[in-house]
This record gives structure tokens, C-alpha cells and sequence, in this order.
């Protein structure tokens, strides 16, 4: 069902959004960069992140407890503006709640002995990798969104082509440490306050304000060396990820799928060695835009090796959003817009979000998904012709990650398992081809297919279940004990309240 422009501006919006996007968001996104950097750069030189930590926690403090002083009148959130998020859709309750400044921004401290990284929520992951790399370390799971903050991928959830072999964001985080809503700063790992370590992932700041992160690090060679490999048919797809997401020695593992049965599976492990002639500087501003490139591999119909920077590696599908800037931009990997103006790309998320008119949400509203739905590996097959049918939409990202049985929100079912079970991150994001397609009944439906397979969904997207499904879906027992030994009743709203569709604009 495609969504009808009501009159030649809404027009002029959906289809030209592409002018405003180049003339101004792109400068706009450009001197957005420049700041942060400044910024970052004389924090560094003057050495005075860590020291400022203590005093900045100290002001969250006082404001909780300002608020406990006040009569606990509303509940409480983080003061971050919605548009600043790169969740899908701007948050209503941050107009009515309690706002917290948290602006905790600084990478504190690399621990070599421990072989951890001290970090403050609002770090980003541009901002991680650009500190560590260049030392020779980095963290094992690195969403690939430069924007991605810290505190969002902790409360809310992270993963990537590493996850088959780290887990999920949560799964490489020691300890965090929180201010509660009494007032108190507390720190919670698996020795040291577990139940508290156990419930944060997912919770979505409703169990405490998150300060401070620390996190595993491991050695960063120079390079990866990636090996694509086109798939070309259904049960090749899900077999070969199945196999090459068991196998350990890939490092990265990701699929991305152009059609039913056509995909093309990437293996990829960190090494210093490489063939110069198969070097592949992926991230530089003039070259294709990754998937694109990697949909080019299909025709090769051969298995093909290339050496590609870290860093350009970890940030591949920042450049084209994933595959997202082909609807804004619709021809932004034509080698003349990239070679010219491919270095002030891509249009930074918040912005695009700051800026986005009533018919744009609404077009995004009727005709596009953006969803990220976890599954059982088993089920991948099954999975993805469910989404074809419903959806069609591609390319599909297909990202395997492994689930421990750990207590909180996310596991697999049983409590015991010999080898951790595997999961698979199905993502789509676009327009749907599907010809019955509607936005709720069809978002409905995959909601449906994922609960009763033991899936879950991931809630930076629109979720529509209702609070039921939603706590069928995610195991609140340890959750809503803590939440009453803490306080939190009264203090938080709950996860529902925060993520599903009626809380957000
Ligand atoms: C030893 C050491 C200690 C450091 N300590 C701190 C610290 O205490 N606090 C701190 O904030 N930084 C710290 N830094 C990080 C420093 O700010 C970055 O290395 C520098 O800003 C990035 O430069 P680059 O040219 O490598 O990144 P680029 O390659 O230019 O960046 C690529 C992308 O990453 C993103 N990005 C890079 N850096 C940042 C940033 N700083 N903020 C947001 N996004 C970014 C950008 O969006 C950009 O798209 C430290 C670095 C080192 C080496
Ligand atoms: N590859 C990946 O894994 C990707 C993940 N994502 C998703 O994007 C989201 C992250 O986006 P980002 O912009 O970084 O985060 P957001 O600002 O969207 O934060 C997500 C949630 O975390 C809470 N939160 C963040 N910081 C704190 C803190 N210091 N204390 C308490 N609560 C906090 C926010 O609470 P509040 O509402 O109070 O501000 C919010 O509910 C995650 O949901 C993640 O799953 C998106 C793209 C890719
Ligand atoms: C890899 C995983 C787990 C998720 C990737 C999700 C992203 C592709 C989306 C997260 C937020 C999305 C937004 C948009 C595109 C897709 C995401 C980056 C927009 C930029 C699309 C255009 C709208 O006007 C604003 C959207 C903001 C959020």
C-alpha cells in the first residue's frame, strides 16, 4: 500500500527530501562532527575526563535527590533530547517526566592489567573505536553505528558480526555502576550486586541512572580479512551461517540477503598480514557504499578475500545507514555524488531526526519498517521466508549471536544448556514489497511469529504488542522484584511505558 503525498509540498518533502538532506543537513551533520571533535580533542589534552567523573556523578545525585525532596512528583528519565537518540522514534515522556542531565561523555580510563575500559554512557562508538584502535586494543562487540552511545546499548541492547562469538553488548560489559533512585551510587557485576548486573540490560534506564561502564577489551590488529561468499539458494543461506556462526575461528560472521535466495555470507578474522593487492579501504569517502559493493559479489558468483581496515570494518554500514540512504538519497552511491561530495556523508541520524517533517514520519509510518527481530538459529529458515511473505523486504541483515542462560529480560529457554545457544538478529529495514502488507497488521504478525518461536524484539523500533505479549516475550520475574526492593514503582516507568509504540511520537 503506498503512502499518498496529500498536496504538491508534501510532495516537494517525501520525494525532493533529498535537496534539504545535501544542502543542509550534510554541512549542518559536518560542523556537528567538527564540534564533538574539537570538544573531544581539548578534553583529552587537559587529561581532566576522569578527575571531572566523581563531581559529575555528584551531580546526578543531587539532582535525585532534589527530586526526592520535591515529593517524588513524576517519574524520572534521562535528560537526553529524543531527537539526540538513534532510536526509531522520539520519545513523548520526555516532556512529562523528570528530566536527569547525565552528561557524562568521556572515555575514563584503559586498564591493560585488568584489560578493560572505563567508559562514561554518552561515549559513542565513533568515538570508542578512535581511541582504542590506535592503542591495539578494541571491545569485541562493536555496533557499527558511529552514533551509538554506550548507556543506550547497555539499557537497551547492541550487537554485532562479532556477537556469534561475544554475545550481545551486555554479554562483554564487567560492571556498571548507577545511581539509584535513593540517591545512592552503587556498582553491580557478577560478584558484586548480580541481580542488579543480571536486570540492566533492557531495562531502558527504569532501574537506575547509569554513570559509568566498564568494559572488556581485546587486542585490535590492523586488518580484517574478509571472505565473501554468494549464496545462492535458501538452504545454502541458512545452512552455511549456521555452520560458519558455530565456528569460532570466524571472528565476524554476517549475511546479507538480496533476494529469497540470493545472499552473500562475510567470514572475517582480525590479522596484521595482508596482501597488498587485496587491500580495501572500504570506509574512504569515494568508495561504494558496503553493501552495495558486497552486492556486487553476486556476480562474481566466486569466493572472494579482501583486507580491509579495522576501523573501516567496524563502521561499514555507517556510511549508507546500513541500506536506509538510498531512500533519502537516492543517488548517493553514483560515483560522482561520492567522489565529490561522499566525505561530508552520511546525514547524522539525530539530525535527520530533528528535522523530519509530519509527512515524512507519516511515510515512514505506512510504508517502511525498520525492525531488528531475534530468533532461534534453528529457525532461520523458516524465519526468513516468514519475512518474505509479510514483508519482502531487502537487502535482509542476517547477524548471529550467541545467548547465555543468563538471569534477566533475554535468554533462551532452559536454564542449562552443553554449548550456549545460537541466535540470529534478523534485520529489515525499508520499504515493504509484500503485496498485503499493512503497517500494523503486518508488524503484528511478525511480532507474533517471533513470540511463539521464543524470539524477541528489539525495542529501539515501534513495537506494537500489548503489555501482556510484552511481558510473555520478556521475563520480568527478576526485573519486578528488583524494581520493588528498589524503589523503582515509583520512581521509573516501566520498560512498556518506555519503548512501545504509545510512548513515542
Ligand atoms: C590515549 C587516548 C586517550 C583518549 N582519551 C579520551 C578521553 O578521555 N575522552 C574522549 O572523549 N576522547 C578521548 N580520546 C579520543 C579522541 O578524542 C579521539 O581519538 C579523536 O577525537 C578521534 O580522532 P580520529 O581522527 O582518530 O577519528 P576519526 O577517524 O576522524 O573519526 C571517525 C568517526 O568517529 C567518530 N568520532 C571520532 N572521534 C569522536 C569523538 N571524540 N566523539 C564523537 N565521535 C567521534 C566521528 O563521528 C567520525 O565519524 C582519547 C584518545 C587517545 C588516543
Ligand atoms: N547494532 C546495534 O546493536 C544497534 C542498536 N540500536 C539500538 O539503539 C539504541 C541505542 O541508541 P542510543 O542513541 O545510543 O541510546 P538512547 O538514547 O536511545 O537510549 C536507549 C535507552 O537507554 C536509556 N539510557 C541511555 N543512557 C542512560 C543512562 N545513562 N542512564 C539510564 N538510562 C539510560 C534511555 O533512557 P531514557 O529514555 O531515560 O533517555 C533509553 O531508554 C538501543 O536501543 C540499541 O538497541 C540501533 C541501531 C543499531
Ligand atoms: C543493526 C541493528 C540492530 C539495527 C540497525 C537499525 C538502523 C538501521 C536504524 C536505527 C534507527 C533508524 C533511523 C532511521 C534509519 C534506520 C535506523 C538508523 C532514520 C534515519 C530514517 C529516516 C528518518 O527520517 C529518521 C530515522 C531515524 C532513525
Amino acid at each position: 500500500m503506498a503512502y499518498k503525498p496529500e498536496g504538491l509540498f508534501e510532495h516537494i518533502l517525501i520525494h525532493y527530501r533529498w535537496v534539504f538532506v545535501c544542502l543542509f543537513l550534510l554541512p549542518a551533520s559536518f560542523f556537528f562532527d567538527i564540534w564533538l571533535y574539537v570538544r573531544n580533542w581539548i578534553v583529552f589534552k587537559l587529561s581532566s575526563a576522569p578527575k571531572q567523573h566523581h563531581s559529575k556523578v555528584k551531580h546526578v545525585q543531587t539532582q535525585v535527590r532534589n527530586w526526592i525532596k520535591n515529593g517524588r512528583k513524576q517519574f524520572m528519565c534521562t535528560a537526553r533530547p529524543g531527537w539526540q537518540t538513534v532510536s526509531f522514534r522520539r520519545p513523548k515522556y520526555k516532556k512529562t517526566m523528570y528530566n536527569v542531565e547525565v552528561n557524562l561523555v568521556d572515555v575514563l580510563d584503559i586498564n591493560l592489567e585488568k584489560k578493560t575500559v572505563r567508559v562514561e554512557p554518552l561515549v559513542t562508538m565513533g568515538q570508542l573505536t578512535a581511541t582504542l584502535n590506535p592503542l591495539g586494543w578494541t571491545i569485541p562487540v562493536v555496533p557499527e553505528l558511529d552514533d551509538l552511545t554506550v548507556g543506550g546499548l547497555v539499557m537497551g541492547t547492541g550487537i554485532e558480526s562479532s556477537s556469534h562469538k561475544y554475545g550481545l553488548f551486555q554479554h562483554i560489559c564487567v560492571s556498571y555502576e548507577l545511581v539509584l533512585c535513593d540517591g545512592s551510587v552503587v556498582t553491580c557485576s557478577t560478584q558484586e550486586n548480580p541481580n542488579l548486573y543480571y536486570s540492566v540490560p533492557w531495562s531502558y534506564g527504569t532501574l537506575g541512572i547509569l554513570t559509568a561502564v566498564e568494559i572488556q577489551l581485546i587486542p585490535a590488529k590492523k586488518y580484517v580479512k574478509l571472505t565473501y561468499k554468494p549464496l545462492k539458494t535458501l538452504d545454502q543461506v541458512t545452512q552455511e551461517t549456521e555452520s560458519a556462526s558455530k565456528d569460532l575461528n570466524n571472528e565476524f560472521v554476517e549475511t546479507l540477503v538480496y533476494s529469497k535466495d540470493k545472499a552473500v555470507l562475510m567470514t572475517g578474522i582480525q590479522t596484521d598480514q595482508v596482501d597488498e593487492n587485496k587491500v580495501n579501504a572500504i570506509g574512504k569517502w569515494y568508495k561504494p557504499w558496503f553493501f552495495k559493493h558486497v552486492e556486487g559479489m553476486l556476480e562474481t558468483n566466486k569466493t572472494v578475500v579482501e583486507y580491509i581496515p579495522l576501523r573501516d570494518y567496524y563502521h561499514r554500514h555507517t556510511r549508507s545507514i546500513f541500506w536506509e540512504l538510498q531512500d533519502i538519497i537516492p543517488f548517493g552511491n553514483n560515483l560522482l555524488f561520492r567522489f565529490f561530495l561522499g566525505w561530508i556523508v552520511p546525514p547524522k541520524v539525530s539530525l535527520l531526526k530533528l528535522t523530519q517533517t509530519e509527512a515524512v514520519r507519516k511515510l515512514y509510518e505506512n510504508n517502511h519498517v525498520i525492525q531488528d527481530m531475534l530468533v532461534p538459529i534453528e529457525t532461520l529458515k523458516a524465519s526468513i521466508e516468514k519475512f518474505h511473505e509479510v514483508l519482502e523486504i531487502y537487502p535482509m541483515w542476517i547477524c548471529p549471536f550467541k545467548l547465555p542462560p543468563n538471569p534477566g529480560m533475554v535468554h533462551p529457554p532452559l536454564k542449562n544448556y552443553d554449548t550456549d545457544p545460537v541466535y540470529v538478529d534478523i534485520g529489515v529495514y525499508g520499504v515493504p514489497k509484500a503485496k498485503n502488507f499493512t503497517p500494523l497488521g503486518s508488524t503484528r504478525e511478525i511480532e507474533k511469529y517471533v513470540s511463539n518461536g521464543n524470539g524477541f524484539q528489539m525495542l529501539y523500533a515501534d513495537t506494537y504488542m500489548s503489555r501482556e505479549e510484552f511481558r510473555r516475550m520478556f521475563d520480568h520475574r527478576l526485573y519486578d522484584s528488583l524494581r520493588a526492593s528498589l524503589g523503582c514503582e515509583s520512581a521509573f516507568a516501566e520498560v512498556y511505558d518506555k519503548v512501545s509504540r504509545a510512548a513515542r511520537e
